[in-house]
């Protein structure tokens, strides 16, 4: 599992490393260096055949800093280099000070104003990395002239660590720093571990493609409260041989009043394809019709209120429950989820199921536990916890924002979008990233959310805890939606759900 790590934690891992002696902050800066230059060369291979002409962007930093060793490596591939500072030379910290002088024996400086990028095939942004701490004035100009010429394909646009102006940690936009002010990369080039920042908000369409190099500080650990990239516990979703439909559990998912049914269906279609033994779709009386001419081996029950959803929960082989996909805004709503939190089974609350709460989210707390997975988007979301939403705006990142709702909640919470995060009440945490090689832009479509509900309940049901249930079904979504492609909508979800688990378990 790929770990993400913030800022902070790198500059403690910087500082483990320097500190034990086995490397200096000098070496950390040229290693740093020779890493960009060779993720250039490997993207553009041409950039290695023939010099061109780079213009290398430095800033008051560490950052600049590895914008001087880079500049004084592409000058001995036989690169033609300008270089800009922004800042006086004379506060930059030592080991940047330090190339700096070193490229002043080969070339000029000029201070940052507007660099002609004209005749440039490559222009390399190390103005600001993980120091970047308030609001960017100033940029404008230069990135703006920058943004106009690449967008015509040359130059390329390499960031240092982070394209300046995004926050490696929440991968927004420093303060109310203005996007166009902000650097927008054909290629970004961390080091040691990919930043949260990078796979969040803004992240992925600032950076452009992301590589991470390696940098040799792999004996100094990732602290333990990393966040990681989502992956699927593809050993748990294969079926044994010697099991029945009732060792992979029974799924319930309740459904909305006439004409409201879809969404459960969705769900409850996403809980049978990912492997639930049995499900039954829940729904009140005069649906029934209506759901029995859409179903066949998605079973159908009568749930008048609260109190029948109860006495149909009498049976204990009912092991996980979807509640909230279609069910509107009844005034049975309330009294449903509350009725599927008090069989204190494994449960998934989403979409009207939470919206239900709006006015009173203390109630849904009180009834949470540990075996329940929240799923809202950003508006459902911003319902439940506002404090924490606006938090989020402004600038918290969306993982600290997500572990803060889970906290609260007492649940593993999953809050959707490209960068869906995943926390436990405990701190946990996981970014499913739709983005770089693994976007799914067509997910962005009706009825999907019901589907990942459905996922979920259905590897709840199979007996997954719920972080794993969700993080492994949050990764199959995306997955489903990628093997399909263009044209996607959401009933196709579960039926490329094969296809996708052939291909995993190989
Ligand atoms: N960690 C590691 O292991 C390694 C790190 N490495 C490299 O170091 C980079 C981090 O370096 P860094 O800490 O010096 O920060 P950096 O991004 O250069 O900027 C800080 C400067 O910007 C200034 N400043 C801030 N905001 C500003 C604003 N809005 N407008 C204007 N100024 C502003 C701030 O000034 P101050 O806040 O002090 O006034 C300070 O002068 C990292 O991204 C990577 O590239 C690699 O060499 C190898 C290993
Ligand atoms: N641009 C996007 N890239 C990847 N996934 C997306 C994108 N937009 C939305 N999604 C995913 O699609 C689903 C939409 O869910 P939701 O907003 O609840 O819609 P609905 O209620 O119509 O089902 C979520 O799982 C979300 O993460
Ligand atoms: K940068």
């Amino acid at each position: 599992m790929t770990d993400l790590i913030t800022a902070a934690q790198m500059r403690g891992i910087e500082l483990a490393a320097i500190t034990s002696g086995v490397v200096t902050g000098l070496e950390l800066m040229e290693r740093a260096g020779r890493g960009v230059v060779a993720a250039i060369f490997e993207e553009w291979p041409e950039f290695a055949q023939s010099g061109g002409r780079a213009v290398v962007l430095c800033g008051p930093g560490n950052n600049g800093g590895d914008g001087f060793v880079i500049a004084r490596l592409l000058r001995e591939w036989g690169w033609e280099v300008e270089v800009c500072l922004w800042g006086d030379p004379a506060r930059l910290p030592p080991d940047a000070k330090a190339n700096y002088e070193r490229w002043c024996t080969f070339g000029a400086v000029h201070p940052l104003g507007e660099p002609v990028f004209e005749a440039a095939e490559l222009v390399v942004d190390a103005l600001f990395g993980t120091g970047l701490t308030r609001k960017l004035e100033g940029l404008e100009k230069t990135a703006l002239a920058l943004k106009g010429k690449s967008a015509a394909g040359f130059p390329k646009v390499v960031a240092v660590d982070v394209p300046s102006g995004l926050s490696a940690d929440s991968g927004r936009y420093v303060g109310e720093t203005d996007v166009d002010a902000c650097i927008s990369a054909d290629l970004t080039v961390s080091f040691h571990r990919a930043k949260t920042g990078h796979y969040l908000a803004d992240g992925p369409a600032a950076c452009g493609r992301l590589v991470i190099e390696d940098i040799g500080l792999d004996a100094f650990c990732v602290p333990e409260e990393a966040v990681c990239l989502a992956g699927p516990n593809v050993e748990r979703l294969q079926k044994r041989g010697d099991a029945h439909k009732f060792s992979h559990g029974h799924a319930f998912v309740l459904c909305g009043g006439v004409g409201h049914g879809g969404a459960a269906r969705l769900a409850a279609r996403g809980a049978l394809r990912i492997g639930a033994g049995l499900v039954t779709l829940g729904c009140p009386p005069a649906a029934i019709l209506e759901n029995a001419c859409q179903l066949n081996a998605v079973m159908l029950a009568r749930v008048a209120d609260g109190a029948g959803l109860t006495e149909i929960l009498e049976d204990s082989r009912i092991n996980a429950l979807c509640v909230g996909p279609g069910l509107g805004s009844r005034a049975e709503t309330r009294g449903l989820v509350r009725a599927v939190l008090l069989a204190r089974r494994a449960s998934v609350v989403d979409a009207d199921g939470l919206s239900a709460f709006a006015t009173a989210p203390a109630d849904l707390f009180e009834v949470l536990h540990e075996a329940c997975v929240l799923t809202p988007h950003a508006g459902e979301f911003a319902r439940l916890f506002p404090d924490i939403a606006e938090h989020l705006s402004a600038g918290c990142t969306k993982v600290d924002a997500v572990r803060e709702a889970a906290a609260r909640a007492g649940s593993v919470v999953l809050l959707k979008g490209a960068d869906t995060v995943i926390a436990t009440p405990e701190g946990r945490a996981c970014i499913n990233a739709a983005a770089y090689e693994c976007a799914a832009p067509w997910l962005a479509t009706a009825g999907a959310g019901d589907v990942l509900a459905g996922f979920i309940t259905g590897l709840l049901a199979r007996g997954f805890a719920p972080y794993e249930a969700a993080q492994t079904a949050a990764w199959l979504h995306v997955d489903c939606a990628r093997t399909f492609g263009a044209g996607l909508i959401s009933e196709d979800l579960p039926e490329v759900l094969p296809s996708v688990l052939r291909r995993l378990h190989g």
